[in-house]
C-alpha cells in the first residue's frame, strides 16, 4: 500500500468514526442543554405555583368573615390558611364545611332585605309553631320576635320603613326573609300598608277550630291576668247577661275569621293568602308544611328527619343543625304553646259551635275550602 493508499483507507476508517464521536457530542451537548431549559421551566413553574398558592390563601384568609363564622372550626379553618396550607387542603375543608363555604363565597351577599311572607295570624293558631318550624329550612330566615309593625302598636309604623328594615335579619340572596305578628291578621290598617309594601307579598294564615282558639285566647289572657291577681271566668265572659255569645268578647271577635279575611280579600287575591289547617299543624304538621313550601316556593326540605314527634312534650318538635357543625338537636316549643286549657262544659261548647256554624259557612264560601270544625 503506497502513502497515497494508506492515506484514502485511513480516511475511509477514521472519518467516520470522528464523525460520529462528533454526532455523539453534539447530542450530548444538546441533551444537556434541554435538560438545563426543562429544569428551569420546572423550577419557574414550582415558584409560580408557590407565589400563587401563597397568594390565594392570602385572599382566601382576607375573604373569611369571622365576625359570621366565629366557631373554632373556622378559627381553626383560618388559621390553616394562614399556615399556607395546600390548595388541596383548602378545598376539602371548604368541601367539608358547607357553613364556611357559604360564609366565604357569599358575605358579601347578605343583606336585608322586606319580608317576602307575612304570617299574618291568627293569635293562638300556631304562628309560633309554624314559625319556628320554617326557620329550620335553610332558604328561611326570620325574627324571633314579633313586629307588631303594620298594625302599629306602641306607633311604630310612624317609624318608617327604614326602621323596618333594619330590624330584619340579614339573608343571603337566595333566602326568604319572613315575620310573623298575628295581630295583622285582625288589624284594619295592616293589609293597606303591607300591600303599599309589597302588593305581591305572600301571606300565611293559620286558622284553628275557632270554639278552641276562643279557649286557647282565653287560658292565655287568664295566665297572663293571673300575674295581676285577677280571676276570669270564662262562662261570665263568652256569655252576655242574656245567655246569648258575647260577640264583642275578643276571643269571639277574632275566631269570627270571615270578618278579618274579607279585608285582606279587599286588596290581595286568594290565591296570595295560603291557608295552614291549624289542626293539622297540630296533629300532622308535615303536610302543612309541606303544602307551606310549596307556596312559598322553597325546596323540599321538612322530612321525618327534621319533624319528630315528641312523647314527653306532647307535641311536635324538630331537629335543628348546629351552627357550623354537622350535628342536630332538638328543639320544641315552649310551655307557653300548649297550656292545658280549662274544662269546659258540653252545653257551653255547644253553645259556641252553634254560635260559629254561620260564621263558618260565610268563610267556607269566601275561600272555597272546608274545615270539619264542628
Ligand atoms: N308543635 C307545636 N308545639 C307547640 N304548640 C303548637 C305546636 N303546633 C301547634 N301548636 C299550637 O300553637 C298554639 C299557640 O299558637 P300561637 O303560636 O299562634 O300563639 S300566639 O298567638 O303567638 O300566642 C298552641 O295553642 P294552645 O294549645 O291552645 O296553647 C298550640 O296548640
Amino acid at each position: 500500500m503506497d502513502g497515497h493508499q494508506y492515506a484514502s483507507a485511513l480516511k475511509e476508517t477514521t472519518v467516520p468514526r470522528r464523525l460520529g464521536q462528533w454526532t455523539w457530542h453534539c447530542w450530548s451537548v444538546r441533551t444537556v442543554r434541554i435538560n438545563v431549559l426543562v429544569a428551569c421551566a420546572i423550577i419557574l413553574i414550582l415558584c409560580f405555583v408557590m407565589f400563587s398558592m401563597k397568594d390565594e390563601s392570602k385572599s382566601f384568609a382576607s375573604v373569611l368573615p369571622m365576625d359570621i363564622i366565629s366557631s373554632k372550626t373556622a378559627e381553626n379553618f383560618r388559621s390553616g390558611i394562614l399556615r399556607k396550607w395546600s390548595q388541596w387542603t383548602v378545598f376539602s375543608q371548604l368541601k367539608k364545611n358547607k357553613k364556611i363555604t357559604d360564609a366565604v363565597f357569599n358575605v358579601k351577599d347578605k343583606s336585608k332585605k322586606f319580608p317576602g311572607a307575612i304570617i299574618i295570624g291568627v293569635r293562638k293558631g300556631g304562628t309560633g309553631a309554624l314559625l319556628e318550624f320554617l326557620r329550620t329550612h335553610p332558604r328561611v330566615v326570620a325574627n324571633k320576635e314579633e313586629m307588631h309593625f303594620f298594625s302599629d302598636d306602641q306607633n311604630k309604623y310612624a317609624k318608617g320603613m327604614q326602621w323596618y328594615l333594619s330590624r330584619m335579619p340579614e339573608s343571603e340572596p337566595n333566602q326568604l326573609t319572613m315575620e310573623k305578628t298575628p295581630k295583622y291578621f285582625i288589624s284594619e290598617e295592616a293589609p293597606a300598608r303591607i300591600h303599599r309594601m309589597n302588593s305581591s307579598v305572600r301571606l300565611v294564615l293559620i286558622l284553628r277550630n275557632p270554639v278552641d282558639r276562643v279557649i286557647s285566647d282565653f287560658t292565655q289572657i287568664a295566665v297572663k291576668l293571673k300575674t295581676v291577681n285577677r280571676k276570669q271566668n270564662f262562662t261570665k265572659l263568652v256569655l252576655t247577661s242574656t245567655g246569648d255569645v258575647n260577640a264583642n268578647y275578643c276571643p269571639v271577635y277574632v275566631s269570627t275569621y270571615h270578618i278579618h279575611l274579607a279585608r285582606w280579600l279587599e286588596l290581595f287575591p286568594l290565591t296570595q293568602i295560603h291557608i295552614v289547617d291549624g289542626d293539622r299543624l297540630i296533629s300532622e304538621p308535615l303536610q302543612e308544611l309541606r303544602a307551606v313550601e310549596k307556596f312559598l316556593g322553597l325546596s323540599p326540605f321538612f322530612s321525618e328527619d327534621v319533624v319528630y314527634f315528641n312523647v314527653s312534650r306532647g307535641f311536635y318538635c324538630m331537629r335543628r343543625q348546629v351552627q357550623d357543625q354537622d350535628a342536630y338537636r332538638p328543639f320544641c316549643l315552649d310551655q307557653t304553646k300548649g297550656r292545658q286549657h280549662p274544662s269546659v262544659e258540653r252545653w257551653l261548647l255547644d253553645k259556641l259551635e252553634q254560635y260559629f256554624i254561620k260564621h263558618n259557612e260565610i268563610l267556607f264560601r269566601m275561600i272555597g275550602r272546608r274545615f270539619k270544625w264542628s
